[in-house]
């Protein structure tokens, strides 16, 4: 059973990175569909794939470029394919391309052109990133083996726990884009790439993967403290006497943000902060690097849109360091939980000066919008929000859904930090 990817539909951070992971993973095929997206971009994202891989690419639009790249898929998506007329698909066929379409209606298989090496149809279940697509087809569907002028790739709402459906309804492959890029699970193509074994089925049921994205998200059991603190070095104070301040208000989680200083720097920084926090058992983050956070033995990582990739970092730091990742907008919070991250800072709250470059700042609205998509689609991931907060922002915001805050400045400024905290583990609790 042929095994194909969609892209995500827009352009993501570290695309390439994680379009070249899937391909070392095993992937034998990615369709690049980016819905009216400009031919810049496209060509941005193709030409940081790593070009072995472009063999297994097919384009489902700005056709113009697979010359450039050598490039010898097309896909003819449904508008596309009533446009193009039969002599211009033989020709691109007799110059050696591939071609494949999509169908929405079965009975359009009859009259498809023999170009066509396969054609997609769907969607064979509800759809998993579009809400309210829902599936064309019921579960006692059969496709007759006379039926099927090209070959057949299910599509829609195809993930782990239903692939095997899609074998007994005949078709002769699955085509995914939910259950890659929108879901928890780091979708294992290697173990699926030839199609699923039975002795694999077997176990891919045992192991519980029968949840989409709703309870993948809610299966997450790292521990994450409610009020983080995120140090900070200013012309008074080091980093390393602002994570003591935090330690004695009584702060149980302390993100160690170092910037601009060379890594052994921070490395050093990393040894000693380690020690502070062990001395209060307080759990040490350490923001931006995971190679400290691995050679101190940190709790924690967190890494941002910009940084490392969370899959590669895992990598480094190993399956139980717990890692966070931050978020501005809903499609970031899906990657971040695509990518298993078990938490999420999602800001800023307010302009702060703690932090250069600032995302759009999201105030109180911000948080209610994305809290209400969060729960509207149940998935259910640790928030942290963060950005400017000051304690009095913390009853308004909790009621928006979030998990905890994330603070600095306000904490180190204010007047009695003991009480602060105490007052912000009631209000967080
Ligand atoms: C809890 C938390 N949330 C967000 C961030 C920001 O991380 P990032 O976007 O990588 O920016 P820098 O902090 O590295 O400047 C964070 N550190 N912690
Ligand atoms: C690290 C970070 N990321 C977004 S805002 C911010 C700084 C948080 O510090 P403060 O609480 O002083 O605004
Ligand atoms: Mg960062």
């Amino acid at each position: 059973m042929e095994l194909i990817a969609i892209s995500h539909p827009e352009f993501i951070p570290n695309e390439a990175e994680r379009i070249n992971a899937l391909f070392r993973d095993g992937l034998l095929r990615l369709h690049i569909r980016k819905p009216g997206c400009n031919v810049a971009d496209l060509n941005r994202l193709i030409g940081d794939i790593n070009p072995d891989f472009y063999s297994k690419i097919a384009l489902h639009s700005h056709h113009e470029l697979a010359a450039q790249y050598g490039i010898t898929r097309l896909h003819f998506p449904e508008k596309l394919r009533k446009e193009t007329p039969e002599f211009m698909m033989e020709k691109f066929e007799n110059a050696g391309f591939k071609l494949s379409t999509s169908i929405h209606d079965i009975d359009e298989l009859d009259g498809l052109s023999k170009a066509f090496d396969y054609t997609f149809f769907g969607p064979v279940f509800d759809s998993i990133s579009k809400t309210g697509y829902q599936r064309a087809i019921t579960d006692d569907f059969y496709l007759e083996e006379e039926k099927k002028a090209v070959k057949v790739i299910a599509i829609g709402g195809i993930k782990r726990s239903n692939l095997h459906m899609i074998k007994t309804m005949n078709f002769d492959g699955a085509a995914m884009l939910g259950a890659i890029w929108y879901s928890e699970f780091h979708f294992s193509i290697s173990l699926i790439a030839g199609g699923l074994s039975p002795r694999q089925l077997k176990k891919l049921k045992n192991e519980n993967l029968d949840q989409d994205l709703d309870s993948a998200a809610n299966s997450n059991t790292k521990k994450i403290e409610r009020l983080h603190f995120i140090s900070n070095q200013t012309l008074e104070m080091s980093h390393l006497d602002s994570i003591g301040l935090a330690l004695q208000a009584g702060c149980k989680w302390i993100q160690l943000r170092v910037k601009d200083q060379p890594e052994n720097d921070v490395l050093e920084l990393a040894h000693a902060a380690k020690a502070l926090c062990d001395s209060y058992a307080a759990k040490l983050i350490i923001n931006d690097f995971p190679n400290i956070a691995k050679a101190v033995d940190a709790y924690g990582l967190h890494l941002g849109l910009n940084d490392m990739p969370i899959p590669e970092a895992r990598k480094i730091v190993g399956k139980n360091m717990t890692i966070g990742g931050t978020a501005n907008k809903f499609e970031d919070i899906l990657l971040r939980i695509s990518e298993g991250a078990d938490y999420i800072g999602l800001g800023p709250f307010r302009f702060t000066r703690t932090k250069q470059n600032l995302s759009p700042i999201l105030g109180l609205e911000g948080y209610l919008d994305l809290m209400q998509k969060l729960s509207e689609q149940k998935i259910n991931i640790p928030i942290i929000a963060i950005g400017g907060i000051l304690p009095g922002d913390v009853p308004t915001l909790m009621t928006t859904g979030i998990h905890g805050v994330a603070m600095s400045s306000a904490l180190i400024q204010s007047q009695d930090r003991k009480e602060t905290v105490q007052k912000l583990d009631k209000l967080l609790c």
